[in-house]
């Protein structure tokens, strides 16, 4: 009953005494895309972070309340059993090369048997089948945000969570990319949470948007997006889109808590 679904049921987060997350509920069901939007640091990597279990101990003395369900399991289960897949805008790539890179949430456990057709689809699918062999640290800014990104599908997780994923990419590569996105995430159906700045990205991804007030974070509004997927670059063209994006800009002004927008 849970199979391919994130629930989140009040869910709330301090760092000390920063109130950072007011009780937030939340669910992705297979093949649904959300994405988060709202100002910088009202705490949507947080609320991505906590979905992850990725909070350490070395952070501020932090307190969550409230429930997060992946597939029905706790995060911290989900992760040990390969089932999340992320992409982080802070990268936290490791020395070596791409290649390592990529492979590397494939080295323990159970997921551990290298599908070369698919990790080489993935390579040319984020433009580095000519990089497998080069050093992190070699590469640009982009380059390692495309190497995130096939990171975060390597292990064909059943729930995808990606904290601006395409913010260093060039035009031509983030339109390639997203069409890309688009079409394989309709194909495997894993529900996934974008968190984006950019208002394009959301309405050419997302099945819904969701738009959080500023610190501490609450769903303030969320916005249905009903274009057909997989969706090309083309729709972006379309009366309907601009429309869309509009609407969503003009919501997100009006949220926001800055005034004289
Ligand atoms: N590890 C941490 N320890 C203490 N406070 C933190 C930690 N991580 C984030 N915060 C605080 O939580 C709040 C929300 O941060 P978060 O990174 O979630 O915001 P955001 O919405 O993702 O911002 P941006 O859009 O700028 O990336 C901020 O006030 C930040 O200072």
């Amino acid at each position: 009953m849970n199979k391919n679904r994130i629930v989140v049921e009040n869910l709330n987060l301090w760092f000390g005494k920063n109130y950072i997350l007011e009780p937030i509920n939340l669910e992705v069901n297979k093949n649904e895309i959300v994405a988060i939007f709202g100002e910088s640091g009202c705490g949507k990597s947080s609320l991505l972070r906590s979905i992850a279990d990725l909070h350490t101990v070395k952070e501020v003395e932090y307190t969550t309340g409230g429930n997060v369900l992946i597939n029905g399991l706790s995060p911290s289960q989900a992760k040990k059993e390969k089932m999340i897949g992320m992409a982080f805008q802070e990268h936290t790539l490791k020395e070596g090369t791409v290649r390592d890179n990529i492979l590397l949430p494939l080295n323990i456990g159970r997921k551990s048997i290298v599908d070369t057709e698919y990790y080489e689809k993935l390579l040319s699918l984020v433009g580095l089948a000519e990089y497998a062999d080069y050093t992190i640290d070699t590469l640009s800014g982009g380059m390692k945000q495309r190497v995130s990104f096939a990171r975060a599908l390597i292990t064909k997780p059943e729930v995808l969570l990606l904290d601006e994923p395409f913010s260093a990419l060039d035009l031509v590569l983030k339109t390639r990319l997203m069409e890309e996105l688009s079409a394989i995430l309709n194909k495997v159906q894993t529900p996934t949470i974008i968190v984006t700045h950019t208002i394009e990205e959301a309405v050419f991804l997302a099945d819904r948007i969701i738009i959080l007030s500023s610190k501490p974070a609450k769903i303030n509004t969320e916005i249905k997006v009903n274009f057909p997927k997989p969706r090309l670059a083309s729709i972006m063209n379309s009366l309907d889109f601009m429309n869309t994006v509009n609407t969503c800009r003009n919501l997100i002004l009006n949220n926001s808590k800055y005034e004289n927008l």
